[in-house]
């Protein structure tokens, strides 16, 4: 019979286990950079909290001071001023566009001089207001960002370089959003579930009890990781602090054929409105919606055999017991998608905030300067009993949000889940209709689902002239296109409750249509999934050869896990290792394959030497693979 040994004699294994060795990284020295001052003349950051303050007090002056250009004038540079503050000028929007592309051909001018620098071009994208608590806005570090221009429709890197992707311009920008605005929604954890404890051999021995026979209790199975939906939760932030979710793993066997004990379960927690990725994939595992909703996410390993459970009629004394199994690892990507039935959105500063303090009992920070929201608010419109809604805030989307800019990108995909929009626009702006536009047009060009949702559009700030003076127009506009259109005073609470009640009867119409098609959740599905993988039959493997090392690879998931169960330092391990390559057809196909005295064998972790013996390994005394039989391995 063909045999595999290891190339070491020294062990009473014949098998030399190749373990990967773990090696640090050596450190590299910190990438962050120092912020260096800011080349891009055109910078300007976000006022500054106080500044906004001071703004807020002027109450009366309500404005929009983020400058939305007409849908056709979707160029670079309006997007370059993304994060400037600038307050619709008098000047007529052709005035404007000149001076924008003044203010371009200025900057190439300079690149062009610049010949010292590297030639790329920077943009701040630090400081933003916040109401956060002061601990996290200190721990913010912002970082200066390399942008690239378009000429021609041809992406161009500005250090002359290859264009690089949209997705790593995405990548890049996302390094500038605060920790704790990153995590609100989005988070990776790391999820194992607890090994199975090791089964022993051991013998009973009694008084009056003669050969008692083996008595090596079976190891403990590992803990589950669950999933579990938390009502209480509204965002990811929890994951900032707790990454790593281990169960516990199973107690080992002992003696009296004592079995070991279950190892501790773990529950992870998720916001109703999470979806789960397995890490770095786009295929979604989870969505879990609904609070209360629990899964097993992954099942512990099982509980390796002692040899109380090797006996067997024609092996009354088996000296074998197996390790647990390993409990699957993973690392899941979390993303919350909010779960409200309206979204507000609209223009930063045009009153979504004050729209949603009016109509719930949520206190939204509100405040005349863009971007004082930063993260979803959610709150509860009752209207009797059982007829209730919940409404999210969202923050301000700007021109370009959909790539990224502002902060429309970061929330953008709360709106996916709601079914009914509510379009907010500042009527006291200067262009309240190309305000309209820009938004609409973000919100169709981040997806087309959420520009098929129902929505109505909501006229705010109608205690000041001049919304009362462009209202009469902009209803004329909306209502020609088939939009339907409301006024109000978001402040003073005029007009509020029509617009929220026609959003209600748009969700009851929309959520019938919904409910048609929903479809069952299968919770248990990465459960599933990794059972299968678990109980894969032994005899599928595939054998690969690396003429290079002259090495073969044997790879098969039932293989693998018998590999790493087999636990060597019992004297039978090494018999039934052999017996079971054997049955399972591994040696047969090796030899068909061509295997020669001296190739090196790569099953799993194991490293081993094929020998072409016929008799069996040297170092077997008595019995043989073919003589003693052994219980079937699962
Ligand atoms: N006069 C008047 N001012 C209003 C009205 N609604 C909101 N405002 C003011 O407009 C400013 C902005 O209001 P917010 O509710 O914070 O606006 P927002 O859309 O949530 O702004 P962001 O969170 O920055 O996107 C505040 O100063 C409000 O007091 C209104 O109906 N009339
Ligand atoms: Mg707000």
């Amino acid at each position: 019979m063909a045999t595999i040994s290891s190339s070491s004699s020294s062990c009473f294994c014949p098998y030399a286990m190749a373990r990967p060795t773990r090696v640090r990284a050596p450190r590299t020295p910190s990438s962050k950079k120092p912020i260096p001052p800011n080349p891009n003349p055109n910078h300007k950051q976000l006022r500054h909290r106080n500044g906004a303050k001071e703004l807020a007090s002027v109450g009366v002056e309500a404005t929009t001071y983020t400058r939305l250009p007409p849908k056709d004038d979707f160029s670079l540079p309006s997007l370059l001023e993304f994060s400037s503050e600038v307050k619709l000028s008098e000047s007529s929007v052709a005035v404007e566009k000149e001076k924008k592309e003044k203010e371009v051909a200025d900057l190439s001018e300079e690149e062009e001089e610049d010949d010292g620098g590297d030639g790329k071009f920077a943009v701040f994208e630090g400081s933003y207001d916040s109401e956060l608590e002061d601990e996290e806005i200190e721990g913010v570090e912002y970082e200066y960002e390399e942008i690239e221009r378009e000429s021609d429709g041809k992406v161009v890197n500005l250090d002359g370089g290859e264009g690089e992707s949209e997705e790593e311009e995405e990548e890049v920008k996302e390094k500038g959003v605060p920790a704790v605005m990153r995590c609100f929604d989005r988070a990776k954890i790391y999820v194992k579930s607890g090994d199975g404890g090791n089964g022993v051999v051991a013998m009973r021995r009694e008084k009056f009890v003669p050969l008692g026979g083996p008595s090596g209790g079976d190891g403990g199975r590992g803990g589950n990781v669950y999933i579990e939906v938390d009502g209480s939760m509204n965002s990811l932030l929890p994951f900032r602090n707790s990454v790593h979710f281990r169960a516990g793993r199973g107690d080992h066997g002992r003696g009296q054929s004592q079995n070991g004990a279950k190892g501790e379960d773990v529950v992870v927690k998720v916001a109703p409105g999470t979806v789960i990725r397995e890490a770095g994939k786009e295929e979604v595992l989870l969505e879990l919606l609904h609070p209360g909703q629990r899964g097993l996410l992954l099942p512990g390993g099982r509980g390796g055999r002692g040899n109380a459970s090797f006996k067997s009629g024609a092996n009354k004394v088996p000296r074998i017991a197996e390790n647990g199994a390993e409990g699957p690892e993973m690392w899941l990507d979390l993303e919350l998608k909010l779960v409200a039935d309206v979204g507000i959105v609209g223009a930063p500063n045009a009153g979504k905030s004050t729209l949603l303090s009016v109509i719930s009992a949520a206190q939204p920070t509100i405040a005349n300067y863009p971007f004082t929201t930063l993260l979803p608010n959610l709150g509860v419109v009752s209207f009797d009993y059982d007829s209730t809604m919940v409404v999210a805030d969202l923050p301000g989307l700007l021109e370009g949000a959909h790539r990224g800019f502002g902060l429309g990108h970061e929330f953008l995909r709360h709106t996916e889940r709601c079914s009914v929009l509510v379009h907010v626009v500042d009527g006291s702006g200067q262009q309240p209709e190309f305000e309209y536009d820009a938004v609409r047009l973000e919100l169709e060009l981040f997806s087309p689902e959420i520009a098929e949702k129902p929505y109505i559009v909501a006229f705010n700030k109608m205690d000041l002239p001049d919304a009362k003076e462009q209202w009469p127009s902009f209803k004329k506009n909306l209502q020609a296109r088939g939009i339907q259109v409301f006024c109000m005073s978001a402040v003073k609470g005029e007009g509020t409750h029509e617009v929220i009640s026609t959003a209600y009867q748009l969700l009851r119409r929309s959520k019938v249509t919904e409910e048609e098609f929903r479809d069952p959740v299968d919770l248990n599905l990465v459960a599933d999934m990794v059972h299968k993988q678990q109980t894969a039959s032994i005899n599928e493997f595939e054998i690969s050869y690396d003429s290079g090392t002259n090495t073969w690879h044997v790879v098969g998931s039932g293989l693998q896990r018998f590999v790493q169960m087999t636990n060597w330092r019992y004297m039978d391990s090494e018999r039934r290792f052999q017996h079971v390559l054997d049955a399972c057809g591994v040696n047969k196909n090796l030899k068909k394959r061509g295997v020669k005295e001296g190739d090196t064998v790569l099953i799993g972790d194991m490293e081993m030497v094929w020998h072409d013996s016929v008799s069996g390994p040297s170092n077997l005394k008595k019995g043989s693979a073919e003589t003693t039989k052994w219980a079937q391995f699962k």
